[in-house]
């Protein structure tokens, strides 16, 4: 059995990028996923985006749903000072097992908890299990007809509070329409769309980041 798209992201890491160095593991990634073969991560063009926000918001606390191979996990810890925490959610083992050692390379493991899980399962217990009072900042990058659930689990769970910000990836490429409608339609909510477009194409999509109002 050959290795996975993953394992191939991770060997192009602990072959090429700096260990220790975050950003040097970010650019190996973007290059890999660019030149050798396309894979889901935010990317650098969005990634600039979703930079700006963390800096903007400079959260304490903060969720990611759908680690994948941990490439906005390494790029948002990068960003973080060195007493905030990052959960990231991420329910595929193998991928999980990936993430870990990306994130070890990177040398961000101190700022970042990866739960194996599915979100639906995770989110109602984070208050009781890892003493989240609320979210600074949420990235959805997870599976898309997942984004509007979740934050209504979220909602549900007392884990948004005034000011709480939701950074959504890829809403219109592959599209989030239900998520989209309900941020954007919400009396809750204050969204502005970010444009930009698919990583490593040239085809249009963005974040939305919606600031939720209590
Ligand atoms: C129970 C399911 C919901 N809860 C969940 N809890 C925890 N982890 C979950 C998860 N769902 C999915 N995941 C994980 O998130 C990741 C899933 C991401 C889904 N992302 C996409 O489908 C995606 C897809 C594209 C894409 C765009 C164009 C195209 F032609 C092909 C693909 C681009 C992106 O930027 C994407 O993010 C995986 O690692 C998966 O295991
Ligand atoms: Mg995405």
């Amino acid at each position: 059995t050959g290795s996975t798209r993953p394992e191939r992201i991770l060997a192009a890491v602990q072959r090429k990028a700096t260990k220790g160095d975050a950003r040097s593991v970010v650019n190996t990634i973007d290059q890999y996923c660019r030149y050798q073969e396309w894979a889901m991560n935010v990317g650098d063009e969005k990634g600039a985006i979703l930079d700006s926000i963390v800096c903007e918001v400079k959260p304490s606390v903060m969720l990611e749903l759908g680690t994948y191979c941990g490439y906005s996990t390494v790029r948002i810890a990068s960003m973080l000072p060195p007493n905030a925490r990052l959960l990231t959610l991420e329910f595929n083992p193998a991928y999980a097992a990936v993430a870990r050692q990306v994130i070890a390379w990177a040398g961000v493991e101190d700022k970042v908890v990866l739960i194996e899980g599915p979100s639906g399962d995770w989110i109602p217990k984070m208050k009781e299990e890892f003493g989240v009072t609320s979210f600074d900042l949420v990235f959805l990058d997870h599976w898309k007809d997942r984004y509007l659930p979740d934050t209504k689990l979220m909602e549900e769970c007392g884990l948004l509070r005034t000011g709480s910000i939701l950074l959504a990836d890829n809403v219109i490429c592959p599209g989030t329409p239900e998520y989209l409608e309900y941020v954007r339609g919400s009396p809750r909510y204050e969204s502005k769309y970010f444009r930009s477009h698919l990583e490593y194409t040239r085809v249009e999509d963005g974040l939305e980041k919606s600031v939720f109002l209590g």
